[in-house]
């Protein structure tokens, strides 16, 4: 059975390549997506990329992922890594494994950046990377059993 991916981006990542390239890089959220249903689709998977900049949305979207057979999340939550305990319960409620993704490394940051309520329930977390961390994080999800 080909596995089923889902890429969820948090708020104001839509923003992505249009300021702050020192931080977040040059590239659209549309070039993330699109390189990661490429990646996704050379490995045989699938992907379903969704962005929002609403905390119930992506909630929503998590829920909509168990019924839809999602094997595996990656998720950037963007700034809800650092408040959402619901986001966290939604993800720990469905119980489908998820790597987080950071592009910029958070512990550089702001302190208040360096907590995330996500990190103890995630498969793993990459930060820093810029966006080759969705990358990195799809080739984990394709090879988990
Ligand atoms: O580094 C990240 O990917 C991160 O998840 C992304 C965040 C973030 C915050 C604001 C805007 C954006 S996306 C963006 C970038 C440049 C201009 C406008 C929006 C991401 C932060 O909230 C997080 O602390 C870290």
């Amino acid at each position: 059975m080909a596995k089923k991916l889902l890429l969820l981006n948090g708020p104001n990542l839509n923003l992505l390549g249009t300021r702050e390239p020192e931080v977040y890089g040059k590239a659209t959220l549309a070039d993330i997506c699109n390189a990661a249903i490429a990646q996704a689709a050379a490995a045989g998977a699938s992907m379903v990329c969704f962005q929002s900049n609403h905390e119930g949305a992506l909630i929503d979207a998590i829920h909509d992922a168990r019924t839809d057979g999602v094997d595996a999340i990656v998720i950037n939550p963007g700034g809800l890594t650092h408040t959402s305990v619901a986001l966290r319960d939604a993800l720990a409620g469905v119980a489908i494994p998820f790597v987080e993704v950071h592009i910029s490394n958070i512990y550089q940051r702001e302190a208040f950046r360096h907590h995330s309520f996500l990190s103890a329930i995630a498969q793993g977390t990459i930060c820093g990377l810029g966006i080759d961390g969705y990358r990195y994080a799809i080739d984990f999800a394709l090879k988990k059993r």
